[in-house]
């Protein structure tokens, strides 16, 4: 049976109350709630069990047929709602709205609120230090539009993109945890395969409607403000994206106050492809602490650790930008200022996140006191700043605002350490409320009322072992045991009897217990309601206490790029505004974080006349290293961080695309030379002359003949068309010769040297340093035989490699290259000397079509 059949009599009004809910639902697994349990059935039930791995039973029966059910127990629900939705799955929560004992029947259900993968702000729901983001897509003939949110941060952004290639590459960068598209065919298959995919009707995304739903929610008379009149496709993205929150969170979403347009043309474009080579945040081993995050990631906020990753995939083009943040790091290393601050943000907490929680009222008593603490360290923050001259600095500590009046409520408002749940009181700290403190008195004083009840009954009835308690069933009660209770005064009134003893009420303790059990109660309602005037007080100064988070968290990133500056010894980067990229011993910050061993730094030098370096060298050499550290240089230069070189001077740079080859890309169903050729031709397309370019062994996925042409043609076209930084590691010695004098190209290599130990046994040892000109040799052999395979084996290969060479020698003197146009005849494939002697005899003006398809033969013929 399908938990959406519809309800029939025979069902039992529960099921009935079930089918219902569900029936609004019919996609997501519904949580019901049944007293302590929140409970499955049906497909849902199966469906949980699978994913959660719980049990799956059965309730009794119902429609004649027994009922498959599985639940979760509410208190720890949320560690299940948290591996739900990291498995893209979505829950509707469906609570019991009316109170149970009071009911008649049936207690009342309703679903609350829905979790999704991309909307959730629990603090238990979301990763640390990484965005939790929804984003909607919609389509057109001029491209698709984006938007996405980061509902616990508050930020709402859209962006417009032309093609398929841009739409991957922004879902590369930002990974939604959940994505809407409109239920429509000819959506491209790897969007369709992704985990967290929300079909929704083609209406939600209707431009117009989208338009209307925007201005509504914003109370607004246009959207011009944010850079979305007359662009329908980024407004039905986030139309359609905003109806989805509502609908969720059945609840208003007063953080979210603005949708800001990030375009593409303001960031360094990276592909999919590239964000993957180099190894950004995540390695193909799924192995996160050696990767470039990992290393530069000292941040001590956890909002400072969101806001670098952000950066990081978002490297900027604007100059001003980016040289303000270097001037920020460099006064903040002066004198080591970042040490006293980061200190400062040591009690900081995730105030970014807290804020939201505020905003939408879901905020826990311990989020108060982390930002009451929070607020606390800010003065002391921008003493720290007032001190240092430089204007970012000086924008951020105008940021962080004073928030006097907000720091001093909570300070006097909220207990020192308040308790989890403001569910049993004890939030309001003392002395901020005479009502509430009068409250509490009268619990408190409770005690000492019931000892001297206790001593004056005791007296008056003269039973020493007489005792006054409580129990939650029963309240108040003086204790009297069996064998005295024949002494108990007239007026004391029977309310249980137990084994040993009788217990009574008397008509002044159970006025005192009205009086405390009130007193208790109003003092909880009492808190209730100063703790929601006390976020009405926080929300009215959501804005700037907004900025100020932010601040704190840029602050946070600023001081973690100088301390890694120092720890590292990492230099500041140059900015220039003509062509040129000059990096003076730069080093690996990967390679050189995890290798014992001291790296070897190597210089870097293009420019408006030296385009393309042709990497040659043996396997093993550093030449995918030296590559890839080039562009990692270039990338942090771009985010406004120090680099891992001893100068670094950088022109103007659009785009980082790589080719580098990588085992990955099997999982999509595309054979590997397949995917290497696409990416080539992503990159042939896309780079400019303002473009850096890292190929790394193109051609080797296919015949050595097939492979050598074709990486001949690529650079070729690199180094004539596109005209971009390119460097281009290569096995194919050929290529060196494109280095001709005025080509823009030029050859460098790294060395390897074989030396005999004193055992005698020959040794290879990579000295790993980037020298001019060519490799003179390869070394693949003897790399072959460090691998260990087998001496018969790589025997063969010499003798197999010395037959080749000097074929190659014997039949084509190495081929001097002629201009870069002509196309060149490599000496590894050069046709025997009959067929290039008949060629040269060949006139094919004076051929006939006829004549021409029979020399074609003929020649053939000869190979
Ligand atoms: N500059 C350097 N200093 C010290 N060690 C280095 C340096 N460059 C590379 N290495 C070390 O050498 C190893 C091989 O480097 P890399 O993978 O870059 O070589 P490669 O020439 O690209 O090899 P292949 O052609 O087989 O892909 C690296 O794992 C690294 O540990």
């Amino acid at each position: 049976m399908s938990a959406s059949a519809a309800p029939t009599p025979e069902h039992t009004p529960l099921m009935r109350q079930f089918f219902a809910a569900k029936s609004d639902h019919p996609d997501i697994l519904l949580f019901f709630r049944m007293g302590d349990f929140y409970e499955l059935f049906y497909d849902d039930a199966r469906r949980a069990a699978k994913l959660l791995d719980i049990t799956l039973t059965q309730r009794g029966s119902s429609g004649g047929a027994p009922i498959p059910m599985a639940g979760v127990p509410v208190h720890a629900c949320e560690s299940y709602l948290a591996r739900l939705v990291a498995l893209g799955e979505s829950v509707a929560i469906c609570e019991q709205i009316g109170d149970p004992a009071q009911a008649k029947g049936l207690v009342e259900r309703k679903v609350v609120r829905i979790v999704t993968p991309g909307t959730v702000t629990d603090e238990a729901l979301l990763h640390e230090r990484r965005d939790t983001l929804l984003m909607a897509l919609s389509r057109g003939a001029r491209g698709f539009g984006i938007a996405w949110a980061d509902l616990a941060g508050g930020r709402f952004l859209v962006n417009e993109v032309a093609s398929e290639d841009a739409l991957a590459a922004e879902l590369a960068r930002l990974e939604p945890a959940e994505l809407l598209l409109p239920d429509e065919d000819g959506w491209p298959a790897w969007l369709v395969a992704r985990t967290g995919l929300r079909r929704r009707a083609p209406w939600q995304f209707d431009a117009d409607a989208c338009r209307r739903q925007l201005l509504r929610f914003f109370a607004l008379h246009d959207l011009t403000g944010f850079g979305l009149e007359q662009r329908p496709l980024p407004t039905s993205a986030a139309g359609a994206l905003l109806a989805y929150v509502e609908e969720t969170q059945k609840q208003r979403l007063p953080h979210l106050t603005a949708i800001a347009f990030e375009s593409s043309d303001d960031g360094i474009a990276m592909n999919a492809a590239t964000r993957r080579h180099l190894e950004l945040d995540s390695r193909v081993d799924g192995n996160i602490q050696h990767t470039l995050l990992g290393v530069l990631d000292s941040t001590v906020a956890p909002m400072g650790g969101r806001l670098l990753r952000r950066w990081l995939h978002r490297p900027l083009r604007d100059r001003t930008v980016l040289r303000e943040r270097l001037h920020a790091v460099q006064t903040l290393l002066d004198g080591d200022a970042f040490a006293a601050l980061r200190g400062r943000f040591r009690t900081l907490g995730d105030l970014e996140r807290i804020l939201t929680r505020v905003a939408l009222r879901s905020a826990r008593p311990r989020d108060l006191s982390t930002l009451r603490d929070g607020l606390a360290a800010l003065p002391a923050i921008r003493d720290l700043l007032a001190s240092l001259d430089s204007p970012r600095l000086a924008t951020l500590a105008a940021d962080l605002g004073p928030h006097d009046a907000s720091a001093h409520l909570l300070a006097s408002a909220v207990m020192a350490q308040p308790p989890a749940l403001l569910r049993d009181g004890g939030v309001i700290a003392d002395g901020f409320d005479a009502e509430l403190d009068e409250l509490r008195r009268l619990s408190t004083h409770a005690d000492q009322f019931l000892l001297d009840l206790e001593a004056r009954e005791r007296d008056a009835t003269g039973i020493a072992t007489l005792k006054v308690g409580y129990n939650r069933v029963h309240g108040y009660f003086i204790e009297i045991s069996k064998g005295q209770s024949q002494k108990a005064p007239a007026h004391y009134t029977r309310r249980q009897t137990l084994t040993g003893a009788e217990r009574y009420i008397t008509e002044e303790l159970k006025t005192f217990e009205d009086k405390v059990l009130s007193a208790r109660e109003r003092a909880l309602a009492r808190e209730k309601l100063l703790y929601d005037h006390l976020l009405d007080a926080l929300n009215a100064a959501l804005e700037p206490l907004k900025r100020s988070a932010a601040a704190l968290a840029e602050l946070d990133v600023l001081c973690a790029f100088a301390e890694r500056a120092l720890a590292l010894d990492w230099a500041r980067p140059e900015l220039h505004d003509v062509p040129c990229l000059h990096i003076e011993r730069g080093r690996h910050p990967v390679v050189e974080a995890v290798r014992a061993e001291p790296f070897e730094p190597n210089d870097l030098l293009l420019d408006a006349d030296r385009r393309m370096l042709i990497i040659t060298g043996p396997n093993m050499g550093g030449k995918s290293t030296y590559m890839r550290q080039n562009a990692l240089i270039v990338l942090l230069a771009h985010i406004g961080s120090f680099v891992p070189a001893a100068r670094a001077q950088i022109g103007p740079i659009d785009r980082i695309l790589t080719r580098i080859g990588a085992g990955d890309d099997l999982a999509r169903g595309q054979s590997t030379f397949m995917v290497e050729m696409a990416e080539t031709s992503y990159i042939l397309h896309h780079a400019t002359a303002n473009s850096l370019v890292l190929m790394d062994e193109i051609g080797r996925g296919t015949s050595t003949y097939d492979g050598l042409s074709l990486a001949d043609a690529c650079a070729r076209h690199l180094a004539l068309n596109n005209r971009a930084y390119t460097l281009f590691a290569t096995h194919y010695f050929e290529l060196t010769a494109l280095a001709e004098p005025g080509s823009g190209i030029a050859n460098v290599h790294l060395d390897a040297v074989e030396h005999r130990d004193q055992g005698g046994s020959e040794k290879l040892v990579f000295m790993h340093a980037v020298k001019e000109g060519p490799a003179n040799r390869s070394f693949g052999l003897q790399v072959a035989a460090l691998a260990g395979l087998p001496k018969s084996v790589v025997a063969q290969a010499r003798r197999t490699l010395a037959e080749l060479e000097q074929r190659s020698r014997d039949h084509v003197p190495r081929t001097t290259p002629a201009a870069l146009e002509q196309p060149q005849q490599f000496g590894l494939f050069a046709a025997p000397s009959a067929a290039c002697d008949a060629l040269a005899a060949i006139d094919p003006d004076e051929l006939t079509p006829k004549q021409a398809l029979e020399a074609l033969y003929r020649l053939r013929s000869l190979l």
